[in-house]
């Protein structure tokens, strides 16, 4: 007898928790996202580590497939599960804590320091590590406070960060994401029918030949808060911007010439006898082919966190990238953007974190498992 709508799909979608892989790394990017940290309380040790790591696995499982905790706040009570996905990760400190740390994979051993960074230690790094996206911004809240009350007398919320991308339906055509330099960014992401997606972004089953078995079917993902100076950005012409990355602005296809998906051409050269893509240019120095094949999956939200007295925005990127191993992708990237980008004027690193993420549940068990009982 109800004659309620029926939900839309942006509503009604569900993306499985359990599987080989953990849901929110090759999922399509959600419109709102949660990244948090926690520290375990000093007291809680791997027992009470376990515990939780359950007991998130249950809620995770539960509001991904739609339905409500135990004690439902009604946040999220008349939507649908929106794409929810909520993914765990373990920080180089949480070994340690729960007296693992020979089970620690060297791939956590802490990024190196890069000349541009200007990192705030208490937005960074962390025990755990739990990223959450959905297409609805009150099932985005609704999880990360359940995960935050699951958590109580175990850990505590170290750093919290709040991001979004454009809301789905929101465009005509399904296109990549834009940023809040307004540039169309992800187009030259791996993509899950390449050949070698699979071993550049997770680690193979039964550990890697640097991995320990619990790492199986898992990532590595390298969490960076980046500032964007969109005052100073602004102050260039639309021309200047694009040369800064290579790209256009309006359909992100290289300044060579063709679409979003065409190669960028490294060789072409002006009438001015210089590259069509400057050699600074953040497309040309950040492709794999510049860096011995180095690649990474890049999931990342945008945030804005208010302006400052002086009107300047606290605005930018919570980039997220995935790779199976952070030295073959995250670090030999960032080293050669650190040595000279044309974007670097423009960007600040202030929080940064690595975290190893497990693979998928089934079921009858939980993430990290294989870490805490095995
Ligand atoms: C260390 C890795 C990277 C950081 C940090 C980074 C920051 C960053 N990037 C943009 C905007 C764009 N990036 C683009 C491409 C691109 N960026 C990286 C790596 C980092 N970016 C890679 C590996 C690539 C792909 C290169 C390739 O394979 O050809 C683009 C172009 C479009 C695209 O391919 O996505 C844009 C735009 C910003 C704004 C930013 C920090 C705020
Ligand atoms: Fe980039």
């Amino acid at each position: 007898g109800d004659d309620t709508p029926p939900l839309s799909t942006v509503g009604s979608t569900t993306v499985m928790f359990h599987g080989k892989h953990q849901a929110g790394i090759t999922t399509a990017p959600q419109s709102r996202g949660h990244l948090a940290a926690f520290d375990l309380l000093p007291d809680a040790g791997r027992k009470g580590a376990a515990a939780l790591l359950r007991r998130w696995s249950r809620t995770a499982e539960r509001l991904t497939a739609g339905r409500a905790v135990a004690d439902d706040t009604a946040i999220a009570l008349d939507a649908g599960p929106s794409s929810l996905t909520v993914t765990f990760g373990f920080g180089h400190s949480f070994f340690s804590r729960t007296g693992l740390e020979d089970r620690r994979p060297a791939a956590l051993d802490p990024l190196p320091a890069f000349s541009s960074d200007a990192l705030d230690p208490r937005r960074s790094n962390g025990d755990l590590w739990v990223q959450i996206g959905a297409d609805d911004a009150l099932v985005a809240f609704n999880a990360l406070r359940a995960l935050q009350k699951d958590a109580a007398g175990t850990a505590r919320v170290r750093w919290q960060m709040n991001g979004f991308n454009r809301s789905a339906g929101a465009t005509a055509r399904p296109m990549t994401t834009r940023n809040l330099m307004g540039q169309i960014d992800g187009t030259r992401n791996p993509r899950p029918e390449e050949a070698d997606f699979e071993q550049r972004v997770f680690v193979p089953g039964g550990g890697g030949a640097k991995d320990p078995e619990w790492m199986a079917h898992g990532s590595y993902a390298v969490v960076r808060r980046i500032r964007m100076l969109l005052d100073d950005w602004e102050e260039l012409s639309r021309e200047e911007q694009e040369r800064v990355i290579g790209r256009r602005k309006d359909t992100g296809a290289p300044l060579t010439g063709g679409t979003e998906t065409t190669p960028l051409d490294l060789e072409k050269t002006g009438p001015d006898g210089r590259p069509v893509v400057p050699a600074n240019a953040h497309a040309r120095i950040s492709m794999p082919e510049t860096n011995g094949g180095a690649a990474l999956l890049r999931r990342p939200f945008s945030f804005h966190d208010g302006f400052d007295e002086k009107g300047v925005p606290d605005a930018g990127l919570l980039f997220v990238c995935w790779q199976a191993d952070p030295l073959r992708g995250f670090v030999p990237v960032q080293r050669k953007l650190d040595r000279g980008d044309a974007l670097s004027p423009f960007i600040r690193h202030e929080a940064s974190g690595l975290f190893a993420v497990p693979g998928g549940c089934q079921p009858d068990g939980y993430v990290g498992r294989e870490l805490l009982e095995g």
